[in-house]
């Protein structure tokens, strides 16, 4: 097992400063605190949350303070145990949640952890995993089964995303609707085939994206841009409308049009993020449609992350469509990242 000597030097993708783009630096080693243990990290990920802090939009300049090393997606080894961790050793397989809850505000004590009113994200608020090691705190590890390859593994975070949002209640014989196949729509789509829908249609502007939707397993793929997505599910499900809507893209029209498309006393997933408010006829679209609604955000602790384990294990998942662009090291991160902005990407994985 290699030990790391104190001071040594590792590479990583930082936001150096406050603007668009990243660096590739050479930096510290860092040693584990009180309760953190340090990773050799053997594969990462990119999410849409990392294209934000990239590009440097608003949320980014409100939350980010830079210098601060990249990245919140991981699967790595531990090769250092800091003081006072009692649940993990050297050379343990993990993958971490990203939050990190308090344990004492009113919603971690009534058990909904994924809604801390003290949520600290690591990558986010703190230094991340874009990098050859990483810092991790040790009551947000998850011990992985040593068959799961790390390009897998690393997904979990996201896949829980995906979870909470398609498995908000059953899909098993459903007839579901996705709205933007990025890649964690994609995760989406596998995740509603592998529990049971029997039909998953999904709106997507992209061809690339529309293309790897139907490689993931997507029954039918619809293009909001050039067809009438609500005349085309109330076609394909008898003129009642999808059982459950699923909203993967944070774009106003798609979640319209779903609440269009979706079957009176249906069940919707809001899972994207929209750029700003939205106005829509809640009247007529929610209320008298008496339609069940779920506000997704995090992964339910540790619940979802059971989930995700026994999804991955039981090889039902259809995850190599939707790892499109799989890098050796950092070097090559802007042509990642600018992929990724053009939306010719599924997702991204770093092999450091
Ligand atoms: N609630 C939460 O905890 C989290 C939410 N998110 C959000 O989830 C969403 C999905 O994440 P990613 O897949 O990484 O995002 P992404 O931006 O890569 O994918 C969104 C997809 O929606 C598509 N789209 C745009 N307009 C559309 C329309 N009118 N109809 C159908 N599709 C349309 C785009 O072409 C794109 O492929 C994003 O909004 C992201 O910010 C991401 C992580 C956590
Ligand atoms: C902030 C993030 O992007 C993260 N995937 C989350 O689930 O919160
Ligand atoms: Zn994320
Ligand atoms: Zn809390």
């Amino acid at each position: 097992m290699e030990m790391i000597t104190l001071n040594e030097k590792m590479l990583g993708i930082m936001k150096t400063k406050p603007a668009y783009g990243a660096e590739l630096v050479e930096v510290d080693v860092p040693n584990p605190k009180e309760g953190e243990v340090l990773i050799k990290v053997l594969a990462t990920s990119i999410c849409g949350t990392d294209l934000h802090i990239y590009e440097w939009n608003e949320w980014a300049q409100s939350r980010i303070k830079p210098p601060q090393i990249m990245g919140h997606e991981v699967a790595g080894e531990v090769v250092e145990v800091g003081p006072g961790v009692h649940n993990l050793k050297i050379g343990d397989y993990i993958s971490a949640e990203t939050h990190i809850v308090c344990g004492e505000c009113y919603q971690c004590r009534t058990g909904n952890y994924h809604v801390c009113q003290n949520t600290k994200i690591f990558g986010v608020d703190s230094d991340g995993v874009f990098a050859e090691y990483a810092i991790v705190p040790a009551q947000n590890a998850w011990k992985n089964p040593k068959n799961i390859p790390p390009e897998y593994a690393t997904l979990q975070e996201p896949l829980g995303n995906a979870v909470d949002t398609v498995l908000a209640g059953s899909v098993a014989s459903k007839t579901v609707l996705i709205t933007g196949a990025g890649p964690l729509g994609l995760l989406g789509i596998t995740v509603a085939k592998a529990s049971g829908a029997s039909l998953v249609i999904v709106s997507e502007p992209s061809e690339f994206r529309r293309n790897l939707a139907k490689k993931v397993g997507a029954d039918v793929v619809i293009n909001p841009m050039e067809e009438d997505v609500v005349r085309e599910v109330k076609d394909l499900t008898n003129g009642n409308g999808v059982d459950v809507f699923l909203e993967f893209s944070g774009a106003p029209r798609a979640l319209e049009q779903g609440l269009q498309a979706v079957t009176p006393a249906g069940r919707v997933s809001l899972l994207g993020l929209f750029p700003k408010e939205v106005t829509f006829d809640i009247n007529n679209l929610v209320i008298f449609k008496a339609l069940e609604i779920h506000g997704i955000t995090g992964r339910h602790l540790w619940q979802t992350w059971y989930t995700v384990s026994n999804l991955l294990k039981s090889g039902k998942l259809n995850l190599d469509p939707v790892i499109t662009h799989k890098y050796k090291g950092f070097d090559k991160f802007e042509e990642a990242f600018e992929l990724m902005r053009a939306g010719k990407t599924g997702k991204v994985v770093f092999i450091p």
